[in-house]
């Protein structure tokens, strides 16, 4: 059976005390409010990666994942963090292809490819983006150009493989913009990339593959998305900042 996700991606935001506030307040809300059968994952910028780690502590089904990760495993690539490191330094989960990725640093299917492929050899489950910018949306083309995203970077991986993967669709027009997708665009897409996945690994496989929605989810949206039958979670940017919101993000199942 999939799992039901909720990752935050707090992109780059927060200075150090900022990130220890909301760690604490998501940490003990989690806590208090009982929260079970939902896996949780934040990913905050690497610099927080282990001072969060300290706070989080082995707090059950609460995980934490890098945003991004080199398709290197180690040398001269100033600037860049590799798996082992996010691995070593307590995450478990990485992001990869966010569309801020893919649009502002060129990162092409190819290359992302390789990054799933680094993060699988060292034990990191990949959180792999996807999605349609507007005018693809506008042209109606969106469902063929999501699943060639999916075709690109993951068809190479073997059945075993694949099977570590969690995909996040996030239309670029619905992030940050407050304009969400319908819960019934949302499942309409998912359902779309579920059959793809089915087509190449198998019913089983797909059935068994979380695929996270992201895009402007909020307490106020989250409930209605998480409730379409193919969308197991969220991938959430802005409202993943405010302890409050996430806890009711999460408690939306
Ligand atoms: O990009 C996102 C998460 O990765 C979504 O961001 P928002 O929730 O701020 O729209």
């Amino acid at each position: 059976m999939r799992k039901k996700i909720v990752a935050g991606n707090w992109k780059m935001n927060l200075t150090f005390d900022e990130g220890q506030k909301l760690t604490t307040e998501i940490v003990n809300m989690y806590k208090d409010e009982n929260i079970k059968d939902v896996t949780v994952v934040l990913n905050p910028p690497f610099v927080h990666l282990f001072p969060v780690k300290k706070l989080v502590g082995d707090t059950p089904n609460l995980f934490l994942g890098g945003q991004n990760c080199s398709d290197k495993a180690s040398g001269a690539f100033t600037g860049e963090t590799s798996a082992p490191m996010l691995k070593s330094f307590g995450a478990t989960y990485v992001i990869i292809g966010h569309s801020e990725r893919r649009e502002y640093f060129n990162e092409s299917n190819e290359l992302l490819t390789a990054k799933v492929k680094q993060a699988l050899e060292n034990g990191l489950t990949p959180i792999f983006c996807c999605g349609e910018p507007l005018e693809i949306r506008e042209a109606g083309t969106h469902e063929d150009y999501v699943k060639n995203q999916l075709t690109e970077s993951l068809f190479g991986l073997s059945d075993e493989d694949f099977a570590k993967i969690v995909i996040a669709y996030e239309p670029i027009w619905a992030i940050g913009t407050g304009k969400t997708a319908s819960s019934d665009q949302a499942q309409e897409m998912h359902k779309a990339l579920r059959d793809h996945l089915a087509g190449k690994y198998g019913q089983e496989a797909a059935d068994n593959t979380s695929i996270l929605y992201g895009g402007s989810c909020n307490p106020g949206n989250a409930k209605d998305i998480f409730s379409k039958a193919d969308v197991d979670g969220g991938l959430i940017g802005g409202a993943s900042l405010k302890s409050r919101d996430f806890v009711d993000i999460i408690k939306s199942f």
